[in-house]
């Protein structure tokens, strides 16, 4: 059921049109992920559905009510922020306790409520530590048990994971997602990150400038993104148009994957990574067998967006190039290849050590890695 509905929404401040006509809708359970560059307007939205930004135009409703003239405390909805703003002179206790106590939840209740959250979150046994003495991936496990404390009808998240460091923010994520499946939260998740707003969300709006410029569910709007600006945005590397499109469009011939039902909202990691192939591939072989089967990306005119994955490092593939660049990345490496008939593009190698400037390799291309812009 749907349970948040906004329409054509628009926050101005002063002359700037931060939030510009905005209107979307999020089901019961489901996670929505507002996923757009720094100053798009997506923390004011958010921000906006709070009730923290008055509407210049337009209307936000929850399950069917008008919010306008609801105050923020009343809506019964949680925010958490990129760094999780705990009482500082509180336990942990205390912090996740705080809106139970604010109810006049007894003591011992809230006390099981708290342990039941710590061990959601993965902290049992903190409760009584103070903020100060945790890392910053325990203060935001922190932060969510307390949004999380007052079983909020609506989570809203403001970049909740950007302040950490990179393999923590995608653990976080993982466990995040895992989170608000386990408790059946409804949350809008506001964020600039694609790889995080695929691992925690649902679906997917991505906001450019003010505006939504594209919403659907997170796997097609990573597989089919409608504009260059949405494909750049999500990771697109390469973008091909006329002769150079066609001929990487016809050398597209490889067997469909056995898995071709995209996944539907649940995915924890994107269906189309950056990881990284097995088997080295410099040299090609001279009797490297010419490409077989059926062309996979559809005949038509546009242009040929590619994710670095699209092109990968193949003794069998069918493009030709030379390595113009060669950058090793921790288990892979990302070159820059000038395909003959095609032009540069960005491609994965598996093997971070290998000398490869300079070399003449072939490329396979994965279809899963490619879209069609029209
Ligand atoms: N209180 C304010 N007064 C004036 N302008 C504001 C205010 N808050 C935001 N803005 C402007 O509105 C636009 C959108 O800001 P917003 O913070 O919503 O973007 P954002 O996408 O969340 O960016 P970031 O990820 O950097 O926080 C920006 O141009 C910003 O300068």
């Amino acid at each position: 059921m749907r349970v948040l509905q906004c329409d054509d929404v628009t926050v101005r401040f002063g002359a700037t049109v931060a939030v510009d006509d905005v209107s979307l809708t999020v089901d019961e359970g489901s996670v929505l992920a507002v996923l757009g560059p720094s100053g798009c307007g997506k923390s004011t939205l958010l921000r906006a559905v709070a009730g923290l930004e008055p509407l210049a135009g337009g209307r936000i409703a929850w399950d069917g009510r008008d919010l306008a003239g609801v105050p923020t405390h009343e809506r019964g909805f949680a925010l958490m922020f990129q760094d999780g703003q705990l009482f500082a002179h509180a336990s942990v206790a205390d912090n996740i306790g705080y809106s139970l106590r604010l109810r006049r939840v007894p003591a011992a209740q809230r006390r099981r409520r708290v342990d039941e959250l710590l061990e959601l979150v993965g902290l049992p046994g903190y409760a009584a530590r103070r903020p100060a003495t945790l890392s910053g991936g325990e203060q935001q496990r922190v932060a969510l048990a307390r949004a999380l404390a007052a079983e909020p009808a609506l989570l809203l998240l403001d970049e909740p994971l950007s302040a950490l460091d990179r393999s923590l923010r995608e653990r976080l994520a993982g466990d995040l997602r895992e989170i608000l499946v386990a408790t059946r939260t409804t949350a809008v998740l506001v964020t600039h990150d694609h790889d995080e707003a695929f691992t925690i969300a649902d679906r997917m709006a991505v906001m450019l400038a003010g505006r939504v410029v594209q919403e659907g569910s997170t796997a097609e709007v990573w597989r089919a993104p409608t504009t260059r600006e949405v494909a750049e945005f999500i990771g697109y590397e390469t973008f091909l148009t006329g002769d150079a499109a066609d001929l990487v469009r016809a050398a597209t011939t490889t067997t469909p994957p056995a898995t071709t039902p995209p996944p539907t909202g649940q995915a924890l990691v994107p269906p189309a990574t950056d990881t990284p192939p097995t088997g080295q591939a410099l040299v090609p072989p001279p009797s490297a067998p010419p490409p077989t089967g059926q062309p996979l990306v559809p005949d038509r005119t546009g242009v040929l967006a590619v994710r670095r994955s699209g092109f990968r490092l193949d003794p069998h593939g069918p493009l030709r190039g030379v390595v113009r660049r060669a950058v090793a990345v921790s288990d892979a490496v990302h070159l820059t290849v000038d395909v003959e008939g095609v032009g540069e593009v960005a491609a994965l190698g598996d093997d971070p050590s290998a000398q490869l400037e300079g070399r003449e390799v072939r490329l396979q291309i994965e279809p899963r890695g490619t879209a069609y812009l029209i």
